[in-house]
């Protein structure tokens, strides 16, 4: 029988996308509740403040959020994105988002970048369970 795990999950949105990951995260809160959060400084705030969840809150993406919670998972202390970037709008700090979502591949860490895949990741019995291991790479 498989053990409950606590992760780090970071939550960010683009403003055009903000209302989606609120909505998301009401709908997922009793999971979200479980875990530690953290989120790009906007993104925390909104979603602390209207749903009443503890985010540990870093700088807002185009002031450097992006890059730390880059950094965040290049030193493997992060589970999850969950980020839903905005593809109608361009965005100033653009290589930062690239960047973050590029770190995602190199580390191998699960990353949605819209609702379905957010279902799919927090949902799956895999996401806390101590049964499942995400390889890691060791370079
Ligand atoms: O710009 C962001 C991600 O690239 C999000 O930043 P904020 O949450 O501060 O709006």
């Amino acid at each position: 029988m498989a053990n409950f795990v606590k992760k780090t999950i970071a939550l960010v949105a683009h403003d055009h996308m903000k209302k989606d990951l609120v909505e998301w995260s009401r709908d997922h809160i009793e999971q979200l509740k479980q875990h530690d959060l953290v989120a790009t400084g906007t993104t925390g705030a909104l979603i602390a403040d209207t749903l009443n969840l503890s985010v540990h809150r870093f700088k807002s993406g185009p002031l450097g959020g992006d890059q730390q919670i880059g950094a965040l998972i290049a030193e493997k202390k992060l589970d999850c994105l969950i980020f839903f970037w905005d593809p109608l709008n361009p965005a100033p700090h653009d290589p930062d988002v690239k960047a973050l979502l590029r770190l995602c591949s190199v580390w191998n860490l699960p990353v949605a970048c819209n609702r379905a895949t957010a279902d799919l990741i927090i949902t799956s019995p895999h996401f806390s369970s101590d049964e499942y291991h995400r390889f890691v790479p060791d370079y």
